[in-house]
């Protein structure tokens, strides 16, 4: 018989072949499969549970699985998951007994596949239960033995002790195996901060005002996507990091300022809302979708001073005169390694030359909105990955390329105790261990007059 929590692992199992073998958005998909499947909401917690585990865990599940399927020689990767899956609950997830796990894996391996699938399964899992999963404390290789543990690519675990050393790097890899509380920001036109503090309170959620922004909210506990205050459009969810962004920038009412890379318009609607909706703000994507994003999301909020379109960043120039904006803002496409904690697919989808890439049509983009910008007008650069390569070494490189433009001082604008995250003045790298944030990186490019 088919039971609701199967129902839950069978959605479970299908999102998560479909995230590790075709690559989707796990993010996407889980909110996609809530919405369509009308779970309740333990049921939705169970499920983002068991993707999100799963996914996070993954190569650790794998070194502990391997010794019991060494005699299997092709494993159907549904069962793969299944058995990755399995393994999550019985050795992470203390609330599931064995028993329950193990009943559940065979029924839905005789539901998918045929007897002997069922009895593979059946085999595996009673053999974990038995022996136990052996301990990454026997891999000698620190870095190795930190990738495992931490389900990290190798190559990325040693990059980042090149770039950060060996305590940081660990530290950011244990983080990025923890949920992170949700973060929201309030549309100031609309509300205040305190006002939706109150309402939340009284509404059961467990809330604490961000050191980041004087809009932000961190969501400790509660669902803020079924409550009013979001259905409304009087606060978007945004990660506290990202919201340094418009707060540094800080533009006035009636400037003219450019987003250059927007979708799905976070930023630019913050900004926008710093300019208490007057004047202007281009907010362009290379996607004609992702602008459609950016004109749902300025409507939700109600903000009427944004104009959305795709073009590339990279051709602007053929659109605007030259020293047309107060501000730019180049929030660039990036590897996205600060966002791990929330998206773990990007651990596994993302290469090493992808940052070699990405960073070229970072220089493109920064290159190329260079003469947008008005005398004395700030360029702010920012991504929400952690390396140097994209962060540092591109505002250093930007900088010689660049000698009309010099970095801007903002190390007291940001919480005191991330003060000491501002990279010898080339711009602000935080780490996902830092705050309940994303990692993030920001800087301040001045131009100077002539
Ligand atoms: C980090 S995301 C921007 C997030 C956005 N600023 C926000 O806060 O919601 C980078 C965006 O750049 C867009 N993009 C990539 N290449 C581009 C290009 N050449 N021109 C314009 N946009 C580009 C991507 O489609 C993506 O939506």
């Amino acid at each position: 018989m088919k039971t609701m929590s199967n129902t839950v692992r069978e959605s479970a199992l299908y999102l998560l072949t479909r995230v590790g073998e075709e690559g989707g958005f796990s993010h996407v998909l889980v909110n996609r499969e809530i919405e369509n499947g009308q779970f309740s909401s333990q049921d939705a917690g169970l499920l983002t549970e068991l993707v999100y585990g799963t996914l996070q865990h993954r190569d650790l599940l794998d070194y502990w699985l391997e010794p019991f399927m060494k005699k299997q020689k092709k494993i159907t990767p549904w069962v793969k998951w299944l058995l990755y899956m399995s393994v999550y609950q019985m050795e992470m997830l203390d609330r599931i007994p064995d028993h329950a796990v193990l009943n559940e894996a065979v029924s839905i391996s005789k539901r998918k596949g045929h007897k002997g699938t069922a009895s593979f399964t059946n085999a595996v899992l009673r053999s974990v239960q038995r022996e136990g999963v052996r301990s990454a404390d026997e891999i000698e290789d620190s870095a190795e033995r930190l990738a495992i543990r931490t389900s990290h690519p190798y190559w990325l675990v040693n990059r980042w002790i090149d770039q950060y050393g060996y305590e940081t790097t660990e530290s950011m890899c244990m983080t990025n195996q923890l949920r992170m509380p949700e973060s929201i920001r309030v549309q100031p036109l609309l509300l205040s901060r305190a006002e939706a503090v109150t309402e939340l309170e009284r509404d059961g959620f467990e809330v604490e005002e961000s050191r980041f922004s004087s809009q932000g909210i961190i969501v400790h506990e509660g669902n803020i996507i079924k409550h009013r205050l979001f259905r409304e459009g009087l606060v978007t969810i945004q990660d506290q990091s990202s919201m340094l962004v418009a707060e540094l920038m800080n533009p006035e009412p009636g400037q003219t300022v450019l987003d250059a890379c927007a979708a799905p318009g976070g930023k630019t609607t913050h900004i926008s809302e710093k300019m208490k909706n007057e004047g202007t703000v281009y907010a362009y994507d290379l996607h004609k979708k992702k602008a459609g994003l950016i004109r749902e999301k300025a409507n939700i909020l109600r903000l009427t001073n944004i104009h959305a379109e795709n073009y590339d960043a990279r051709k602007l120039q053929d659109k605007h005169n030259n020293e047309t904006f107060d501000h730019v803002l180049v929030d660039a496409p990036c590897s996205g390694f600060g966002v791990i904690r929330s998206k773990p697919d990007i651990k596994y989808s993302k290469k090493e030359e992808d940052i070699y890439r990405l960073r070229e049509v970072q220089d493109h983009i920064l290159d190329h909105v260079v003469p947008l910008l008005k005398e004395n007008g700030l360029l702010v650069y920012s991504t929400c990955t952690v390396d140097r390569h994209e962060n540092d070494e591109a505002v250093r490189d930007f900088l010689k390329r660049h000698p009309a433009f010099e970095t801007e001082d903002f190390g007291d604008k940001v919480p005191e105790d991330l003060q000491h995250r501002v990279v010898s003045r080339v711009g602000l790298q935080i780490f996902p261990q830092d705050a309940d944030s994303d990692g993030f990186f920001v800087t301040l490019l001045r131009k100077k007059s002539k």
